[in-house]
């Protein structure tokens, strides 16, 4: 199964990237686009793009790069749940957290403090507080998290929710095949699938910032 997620941008640079796990080696790459301006310097925004333009330079060009694979453990959940005994809560005792004091909210049945990491979240300190109490998971899956977000929640997990109180999670992640692929020559295991991808993304980036 060949699951598609959005992604931060490992190199930190722009715009749109996407993880892409493939089955069956569970590969994942990242595939950035992003604007290179022909000075050399890669620009990004659609400022940036304007600013080549006036530079009288050729035209921002779009590329597409595999930034990167890395292997990853099927059986590694797409949630971490602690391994330890940890600390039980009910939705109540978390929804009546003294949230002025300390940043909690359950994702998939977890409950996390980030009350440390507001104002490190790339994504701002905002969304977070706006949470703070309630169960995010929603919130959390549509923005499409990286395995690296997901790495680093484990730092804040201060424990689970009570049996009685959990809900089943939820394959949330858009998959683009439900059928298993058949070894390495499946399409999407093959390197013509992320370059498609790419074309894909990119004609989307050029429609959306061009
Ligand atoms: C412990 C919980 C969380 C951690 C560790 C975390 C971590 C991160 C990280 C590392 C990124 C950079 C992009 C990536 O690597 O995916 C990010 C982006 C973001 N996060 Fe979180 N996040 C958490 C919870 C949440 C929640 C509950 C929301 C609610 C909507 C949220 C909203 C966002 C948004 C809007 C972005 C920016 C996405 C973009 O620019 O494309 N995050 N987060």
């Amino acid at each position: 199964q060949a699951v598609l997620r959005r992604a931060g941008c490992s190199e930190r640079r722009v715009g749109l990237c996407y993880e892409l796990e493939l089955s069956p080696e569970q590969t994942v790459m990242t595939i950035c686009v992003y604007q290179l301006c022909s000075a050399g310097g890669e620009e990004e925004t659609r400022r940036g793009r304007r600013d080549c333009r006036a530079r009288g330079e050729a035209h921002a060009m779009f590329c597409v790069r595999t930034l990167g694979r890395q292997s990853v453990s099927r059986s590694a959940p797409s949630t971490p749940r602690a391994t330890m005994t940890v600390k039980q809560y009910t939705r109540e005792e978390v929804s009546q957290w003294d949230t002025k004091k300390e940043n909690v909210f359950i994702i998939d049945n977890v409950v996390y403090n980030v009350t440390e990491f507001l104002d490190e979240h790339p994504g701002g300190h905002e969304v977070l507080v706006n949470l703070a109490g309630k169960d995010a998971s929603e919130d959390f899956d549509d923005v499409g998290h990286s395995l690296d977000a997901k790495e680093l929640m484990k730092k804040y997990v201060v424990g689970e929710l009570v049996e009685a109180d959990r809900v089943q999670v939820q394959k949330r992640h858009v998959a683009w095949e439900d059928s298993k692929v058949e070894g390495d020559t499946g399409f999407t295991s093959s390197w013509k699938f992320p370059v498609l991808l790419g074309i894909v993304v990119t004609v989307l980036y050029s429609y959306l910032f061009g």
